[in-house]
Formats: structure tokens, C-alpha cells, sequence
């Protein structure tokens, strides 16, 4: 199938290569001319703007976007949409929020255009070898694309979820356990950190990979940063988020669904973000009031 694919980032790129593996023709576009200028070396063909990609496509047009969530992907619907045609599909692949892909659908829909909100998952490795992707909106446009993802997935590493919305918000909640199971790993580790006993922290990780309740690509890769830094002394502890467990934690209240690991998780993130708290000192020095308990000073 010919496409074209806007957005060559890790991910972008990696799923470009890994299209071409799969006799693909695919346009590519980057602000960067320089992933556009790598792809078109291994096979794809570069544009120099999102208007040459898409004169580029045949009909139905089919353009990817794999580019950070927000206002980027509206941007970018503005410039696409007046070139496009009715049939034509636009897959966002990129971890938008559901409630974004719910309107950009309905803002596609009026000009008879699908709008198909993919979550994709399996990281930098599994856009270039084969990755997990969740796809919302219209089945008639995704019996179209669906070659695509049979190419690029793992074996049942696709799956249609139905109307639009549904594809990003499962990734959105993918991303909220992804939150609540590396948080546990990290807990774990801290024990035996603090513990009198001499881990090996790769070994570990390595024999909890192999066979145990709690193996899995978490676990392997657990084991992959221990074995380049046994105790992680290059790195900081310092959490940063993107947004999807933020986004789970407000769904799952608005829902009044109990998510209290994934909300846990999250506030953790938060919390790693600073040195101090105002709320240990609140609480050092209520301590101090009651009780007289010493307070650590400046
Ligand atoms: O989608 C992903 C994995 O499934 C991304 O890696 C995700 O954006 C990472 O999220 P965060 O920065 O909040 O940890």
C-alpha cells in the first residue's frame, strides 16, 4: 500500500522501516529534513511539505501522523484537511487524548473524511519489529488500513476496538497500568535496596524474567538498565510523565472507577519532581507544634 507518514520521530522512523521491510511505499515528512533525507536512503520517498506528501498519495489517501499529543495534531489537520478528499483516511498513531480524537473525528467526518485514532505500544523496539496497536473509527476505513497493521504488528498484536475514541482511550489506560507496574518494580527494588542483604540487581531482575509470576518486556527490560549501570548511580530518580496517567486518573474519577495503584503511581511521579515538599514541612512542623518532635532545619 502507498501511504504517507508525518511525524519521524523514534517511533515515526521505526515505523517507516519497518513498512518498507513490508513492500510498502511510503512518503515521509518531517519539519527535520534530516529523518526525511535518512528514510529516502533506505527506500521511502521524501516530500518537502505535508501539501507534496499528500499530491503524492492515490485515492483513497491514506497519512499517518505519528507526532506528540496536543496541539500539534490540529495544526496539522488544518493543513491536511483542504487537500483531502471524501474516502480519505487520517490515522493518528501518536497518544492523543480520547476526548481530542472523539472531536477530530467529528471534524473529519464533515467533510467525509475517517478520522482513525490508533494507540500504539511496544516502544522504539516494536515500531521496528513488529508492535501492539489499538484502532478506533469507521470498520469500512479500517478494513482498508488493516493490511497495514497486519504488517506491522506481532502476531494478535492488533486489534479493532470500535468507534472512534476507543483506540486511544485503551492506550490511554495501556499507559495508566504501564504507570502502576513500573512503579511496583521500582518499590520492589527499593526494599531490596534498603535491605541488609547484597542483591546482584541484573541477576535479580534476570532470574524474575524467567519463569515468575511477575516476568515480562518490564521485567527484561528491568535487567537491561541493571546490566548497564548495576545500581543506577548515572541517573536520577526523577519521574517525568507525559500525560496518559494524568489522563487515566481523571477518567477513572470522572467514572468513579477505583484506580488508586495508577493514582499512586502518578502522584509519585509528581512527587519525585522535587527536592523538598511543602507538605513535609507542613507536617514536620505540625509534629513540632503537638509534640515538640524535632524538625530538620535549613
Ligand atoms: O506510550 C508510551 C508507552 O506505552 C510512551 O512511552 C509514553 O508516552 C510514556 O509515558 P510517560 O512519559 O508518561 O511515562
Amino acid at each position: 500500500m502507498k501511504l504517507g507518514m508525518i511525524g519521524l520521530g523514534k517511533m515515526g522512523m521505526n515505523l517507516v522501516l519497518n513498512l518498507l521491510d513490508h513492500q510498502h511505499e511510503v512518503v515521509v515528512y518531517d519539519v527535520n529534513p534530516e529523518p526525511r533525507q535518512k528514510l529516502a536512503e533506505k527506500g521511502a520517498i521524501a516530500a518537502d511539505s505535508v501539501q507534496a506528501l499528500i499530491a503524492d498519495l492515490p485515492s483513497p489517501r491514506v497519512v499517518w501522523l505519528m507526532v506528540p499529543a496536543g496541539e500539534i495534531v490540529d495544526t496539522l489537520l488544518q493543513d491536511i484537511l483542504p487537500q483531502l478528499q471524501q474516502g480519505d483516511i487520517v490515522i493518528d498513531g501518536g497518544n492523543s487524548h480520547y476526548k481530542d480524537s472523539l472531536r477530530r473525528s467529528k471534524q473529519c467526518a464533515e467533510k467525509g473524511i475517517h478520522f482513525m485514532d490508533v494507540g500504539t505500544s511496544g516502544g522504539m523496539e516494536g515500531a521496528r519489529e513488529g508492535g501492539c496497536f489499538m484502532i478506533g473509527g469507521d470498520k469500512e476505513a479500517f478494513a482498508h488500513i488493516e493490511p497495514l497493521f497486519r504488517d506491522l504488528a506481532v502476531k494478535d498484536g492488533y486489534l479493532y476496538t470500535g468507534e472512534s475514541g476507543s483506540g486511544h482511550f485503551l492506550k490511554m489506560v495501556h499507559n495508566g497500568i504501564e504507570y502502576g507496574m513500573m512503579q511496583a518494580i521500582g518499590e520492589g527494588f527499593e526494599v531490596l535496596d534498603k535491605s541488609q542483604f547484597n542483591y546482584d540487581y541484573e541477576d535479580v531482575a534476570r532470574v524474575w524474567a524467567h519463569g515468575s509470576v511477575i516476568r515480562g518486556w518490564l521485567m527484561d527490560l528491568t535487567q537491561n538498565a541493571f546490566s548497564k549501570d548495576p545500581r543506577l548511580e548515572g541517573i536520577r530518580g526523577v519521574m517525568h510523565a507525559s500525560g496518559e496517567g494524568q489522563w487515566t486518573v481523571e477518567t477513572a474519577l470522572e467514572l468513579k472507577a477505583a484506580a488508586p495503584v495508577i493514582a499512586m503511581s502518578l502522584f509519585m511521579r509528581y512527587r519525585s519532581l522535587e527536592e523538598d515538599t511543602f507538605h513535609g514541612k507542613v507536617v514536620a512542623a505540625l509534629r513540632n507544634e503537638f509534640g515538640g518532635h524535632a524538625v530538620e532545619k535549613k
